[in-house]
């Protein structure tokens, strides 16, 4: 019995904005982050900014490391209930890249710098023959 996990589920709005008792939510998961203040590398500062509230973006911003990542599981409390997650953008974006016209737009562009290479390059080449 003792071993079985169950996820404690919470409401956006139950997620303390309090310093004292400062919670975060990072893709939909609640964090509290308490007793990781004095410890964050990045300085109590930037988190204090995010509690109380969804700081999945200024958490992605950062680009933050692995070991980071992995750090996160020591603070987390539980999830958010279904109704009151947040859309996970980055899912989607891989999809509306290859199907969008924008794609076949930027594609000629990829083409412009090698031909504009290519002709430099010729340019180049044909002075380096007519004046040796
Ligand atoms: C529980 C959540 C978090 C954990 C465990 C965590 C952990 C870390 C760790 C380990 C680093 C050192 C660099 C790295 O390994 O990536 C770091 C840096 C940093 N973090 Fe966090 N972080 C958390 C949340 C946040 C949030 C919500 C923000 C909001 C902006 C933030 C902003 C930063 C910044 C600005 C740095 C410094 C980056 C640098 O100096 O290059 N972190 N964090």
């Amino acid at each position: 019995m003792a071993s079985t996990t169950t996820t404690k589920m919470f409401r956006l709005k139950e997620v303390h904005a309090d310093p004292k008792k400062p919670w975060i939510v990072i893709h939909n998961s609640v964090y509290d982050v308490t007793n990781f203040l004095n410890e964050h590398p990045g300085g109590e500062e930037v988190l204090l900014e995010q509690i109380g509230k969804d700081g999945t973006e200024a958490f992605e911003d950062v680009g933050h490391s692995t070991d980071a990542r992995e750090m996160m599981a020591k603070y987390k409390i539980g999830e958010l209930v279904e109704e009151d997650r947040f859309q996970e953008e980055e899912k989607s974006t891989p999809k509306t890249w290859t199907s969008d016209n924008e794609t076949s737009e930027s594609s000629w562009k990829s083409w412009l710098y090698p031909v504009a290479l290519g002709i430099v390059a010729t340019i180049v080449y044909r002075f380096f023959f007519i004046n040796h």
